[in-house]
């Protein structure tokens, strides 16, 4: 058993359109292979709906950065509204409560209107809409130096949260990861086999990097609008690879590598 997992902007989404078009011709292979395709995303579950059945899939789905995974018949899927809804409140609720010099410097999607959001993302309203409907985490941007930074993720820390970069934006979420979902979508699929599941992942910013390095291939996905990722052990070793091309063009140059090397 093989799965694919996959983050959304800027690898399989073109990061200025959006578009994934130009990875069809491998979603359309690993599809013919029953290859899994599971997204796993800092988007919301109402923006990822959408864009699954578009590709035509319906996979489990990681949502909000690692901080959710649906369509896992246990654990968070079956959280109920209430505790699903709490830890974006309580990330709001926080951000009223930090030293003002700090909070101030940060904006997010819960500041902004749909207008706003979607000035600021380039995503159609309707689709700003669905991005504003958070459960989990909070996307914005950080205004201060570094060092203010680092004192902002160190006072979320101690109240449980933490915070990622994105393709585009600065990510506050509680402590977990895509990777840890990764984990979990994992030993789901794992169940009743005795061969490993293989895994590919690909990503192209630090909020993918801890799932492209458990992986046991990551393919890093080239995106010219933000620095390139660091070089890690992983890739010294070569375990993860780089794509030339960008977004859905370097993603489905990728798989059709990995499959004609036997990898998929
Ligand atoms: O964090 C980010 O930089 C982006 C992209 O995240 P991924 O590369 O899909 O994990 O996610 C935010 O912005 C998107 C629009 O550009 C929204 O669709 C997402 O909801 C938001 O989390």
């Amino acid at each position: 058993m093989k799965l694919v997992f996959t983050d959304l902007d800027g690898t399989l989404l073109d990061h200025d359109s959006y578009s994934f078009e130009a990875a069809r011709p491998a979603l359309d292979l690993l599809a013919a292979r029953g290859i899994p395709v599971i997204l796993a995303s800092s988007k919301t579950e109402a923006e990822m709906r959408p864009i699954a059945e578009a590709i035509g899939i319906s996979h489990p789905m990681i949502v909000e950065n690692g901080a959710g995974v649906a369509g896992l018949e246990s654990g968070d899927a079956a959280a109920t509204e209430e505790e699903t809804a709490s830890p974006y409140k309580r990330l709001r609720a926080l951000l009223r409560e930090l030293p003002k010099e700090l909070s101030a410097k940060f904006e997010g999607f819960g500041d902004w209107d749909v207008a706003r959001v979607a000035q600021e993302t380039g995503l159609p309203p309707a689709s700003a809409e669905r991005a504003r409907k958070r459960r989990f985490s909070e996307p914005g941007r950080f205004a201060g130096t570094e060092d203010e930074k680092r004192a902002f993720i160190d006072l979320l820390e101690a109240e449980g949260f933490t915070a990622v970069q994105g393709g585009r934006f600065f990510t506050l979420m509680p402590q977990t990861s895509k990777a840890e979902r990764m984990a979990q979508v994992v030993a789901h699929y794992q169940r009743g086999l005795v061969e490993p599941v293989r895994t590919v992942a690909l990503g192209d910013a630090p909020n993918d990097l801890a799932m492209l390095e458990a992986a046991d291939c990551g393919i890093i996905i080239a995106n010219p609008a933000h620095k390139a990722l660091p070089v890690t052990e992983r890739e010294r070793e070569g375990a993860i690879l780089r794509s030339e091309r960008s977004g859905p063009e370097g993603w489905n140059i990728m798989i059709h590598q990995l499959v004609a090397t036997g990898f998929l």
